[in-house]
């Protein structure tokens, strides 16, 4: 992945542009700015605070020589920055005040340097083109070479980041020229091409918007260039919606086993959630007194599994939609046509789930796995079909169909790992599903329908009947299959269920956690466990729904949820109001001070921090090993 990042003077692009190669333990940092004799003594301690910032395990190559640099391959390189680029260009070929010098073949080269460089790249560049025009001739030389630079850089990468008072905005958008150039050299450039392709936004939604009808989802309406906002702290605005261009759905030769056929499932690093536990005894508060918001930052470490943990910079929450032929019976209090309703609600950006991401800074994509109305291409490249069959007396899929989509599940879960999502969330969407839902919970746990159902949407007492004796007829026909998780899937979950059991087994396959939300999305984590054993390590339960399904499956995954605040209403929601919560866990790991930072005496007595074996609890002493040097970046 090459990544740019701009931004303008002391904007926090290099510490954002360090978070994204956090996850690297060896990184290659080229510093541009080599001639530090010339300095002036402001610009010098400058250049010492980005130093020192730099974690152990780093290796700094000073250099403008960026072509030759690049030739040799690394895990991740982070050059800071191009503007330093320019001016030592400038330097090298007297161009400062002689208009003949060039840059052309100098950024010819370095763009094909990066084009073709093994590893995460990424680059940072001071954006100067938003000021005056420079009065001096010099002043202008650079903006101009500059900007010539970052746009030349941009078209070769695959992600561009701006930052604007410490906040991200992802600007990569949509090459809406046709001209953009082809990096052409690694299947992840391709796949993240498609994905770029295929980033169109919607407008900001208008009150009256937010009703729009199911048939009004069309091209139109959504905008194919603009700004997604992968914010890592909590904003105000609304987010745009991701969506997607038309694709292959997920067919081919694939057969129900080879879908759900996961590689081994490693577990969250044990060294780092050692080293977390460790410093959060020596942080200035009496031991374990942040409750379970250390066990969570620990859990995070794990996950991350990086030297110094740090809240997640690029949450996503995908939105699985897809209609259930049960709801024909009456066991909802809101008619089906509502699911494509509430998908057009979400795609304006009026739904619970668009604010909640916004206010927790996730971004929103919505897939249509089994809506039952044709939805446009940018939502329905996964679509297995027009809603699934009546769990009651049918098997919700064919075989071909549970396979697509839970193919399509990974498919998901992989596009956005590789395009940096660094913690993903499933949200459900579909009258019906929480019959669905109770059925899977019923059969995996052996609990009776009448235990198991729960009001939804708000049924009464005619509907709840309606909905027991459903979920009793789909457990009837489960209860076959309960050893074998796919096919439980084909006879009763339905598109958007399989998918999301898909795209929570390959999210724990490619290390990346999950924040679990209702009902619906801990069904699909019951059955994405057994076909991926251990997939549960990389999961925490954001909230406890208020369906009564919820806390059984809970307690079979061994999750204990963040939140209990009565939810129920599915989309992501109870994960996106836990994610501020997982986030504030994880600041309060990476930026408190020790008390042998702040000077703050220990406990004397047993078991307390003094007695610790922890290396740098000691007041007098410095702190030690990876935690100083995580306290140390993290001011
Ligand atoms: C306006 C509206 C918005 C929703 N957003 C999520 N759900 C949630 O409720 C539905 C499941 O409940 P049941 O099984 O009772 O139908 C799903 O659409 C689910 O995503 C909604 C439901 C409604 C009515
Ligand atoms: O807990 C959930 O996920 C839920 C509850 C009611 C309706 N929809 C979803």
């Amino acid at each position: 992945m090459r990544t740019l990042v701009l931004g303008g003077i002391r904007s926090g692009k290099s510490e954002i542009a360090e978070q994204l190669v956090s996850q690297h333990d060896s990184v290659r940092y080229v510093a541009t700015a080599v001639q530090t004799a010339g300095l002036d003594p402001q610009f010098r301690e400058r250049v010492t605070r980005h130093r020192d910032r730099r974690p152990a395990g780093w290796t700094t190559v000073e250099s403008i020589d960026l072509p030759e640099v690049l030739a040799t391959p690394a895990p991740a390189t982070l050059v800071d920055d191009l503007g330093n680029w320019v001016s030592g260009q400038l330097d090298a070929a007297g161009g400062w005040d002689d208009e003949s010098v060039d840059l052309q073949e100098k950024i010819s080269a370095l763009t094909e340097a990066v084009a073709s460089a093994d590893g995460d790249v990424v680059l940072v560049s001071p954006e100067v083109g938003l000021t005056v025009v420079a009065p001096t001739a010099a002043g202008r030389r650079f903006q101009d070479d500059l900007g010539s630079v970052n746009r030349a850089v941009a078209a070769v990468c695959d992600r561009v980041l701006f930052v604007v008072a410490g906040k991200v905005l992802d600007i990569t958008g949509t090459d809406i020229t046709g001209t953009g150039t082809d990096t052409g050299t690694d299947t992840d450039t391709s796949t993240d091409e498609k994905l770029r392709a295929a980033d169109p936004v919607t407008p900001a939604a208008t009150d009256d918007e937010h009703t729009v009808a199911a048939e009004e989802i069309v091209a139109e309406d959504i905008v194919t260039a603009g700004l997604t906002a992968p914010v890592p702290a909590a904003a105000t605005a609304i987010p745009d919606v991701e969506t997607s261009a038309a694709g292959d759905p997920v067919r081919g030769d694939l057969t129900l086993e080879s879908a759900a056929d996961f590689p081994d499932v490693t577990p969250p690093s044990y060294e780092r959630i050692e080293a977390a536990k460790a410093r959060e005894l020596t942080l200035t508060k009496p031991a374990g007194s942040l409750g379970r918001l250390e066990d969570i930052a620990v859990w995070a470490a794990g996950c991350q599994d990086r030297a110094s943990a740090h809240p997640f910079v690029d949450p996503v929450v995908v939105v699985f939609a897809g209609d259930h032929g049960v709801a024909a019976n009456g066991v909802s209090a809101y008619p089906p046509e509502v699911t494509v309703q509430m998908a057009a609600n979400i795609i304006s950006g009026g739904a619970a789930v668009n604010v909640l991401a916004a206010r927790a800074g996730a971004r929103v994509r919505l897939e249509d796995l089994a809506i039952d109305a044709d939805t446009d291409p940018s939502i329905s490249r996964f679509k297995v079909r027009r809603s699934s069959g009546d769990l009651r007396n049918t098997d919700s899929l064919t075989e071909q169909e549970a396979a697509a989509a839970i193919a399509a599940g990974r498919a998901i879960a992989d596009e956005q790992v590789d395009r940096g999502a660094d913690l993903l969330i499933a949200g459900d969407l579909g009258i019906g599903n929480t019959t669905a839902a109770a059925v899977i919970i019923g059969t995996l746990t052996s609990t009776e329908p009448v235990v198991v159902v729960g009001r939804g949407t708000g049924i009464d007492d005619a509907g709840w009947m309606r909905k027991t004796a459903a979920i009793r007829d789909g457990m009837w026909r489960a209860k076959y299959h309960r050893f074998d998780p796919p096919r439980l899937l084909a006879t009763v979950a339905g598109a958007d269920i399989a998918a999301m059991a898909g795209f929570l087994a390959q999210a724990a396959v490619r290390r990346t956690p999950v924040i679990l939300d209702g009902v619906v999305v801990t069904a699909a984590a019951l059955v994405a466990d057994r076909m991926a054993p251990g997939a549960r390590s990389w999961w925490i339960a954001g909230h406890e729904s208020h369906e009564p399904a919820h806390p059984i499956a809970l307690s079979w995954l061994d999750l204990t949820p963040v939140l209990r605040l009565d939810m129920r209403l599915g989309e992501g929601t109870g994960a996106l109001t836990a994610l501020p919560v997982v986030q504030s866990a994880l600041a309060t790991l990476e930026s408190m001070a020790t008390f042998a930072d702040a000077g703050v005496s220990t406990a004397d007595g047993p078991g307390e921090i003094g007695d610790s074996d922890t290396e740098g609890t000691d007041t007098e002493g410095t702190d030690t090993g990876a935690h100083s040097d995580a306290a140390a970046a993290a001011r």
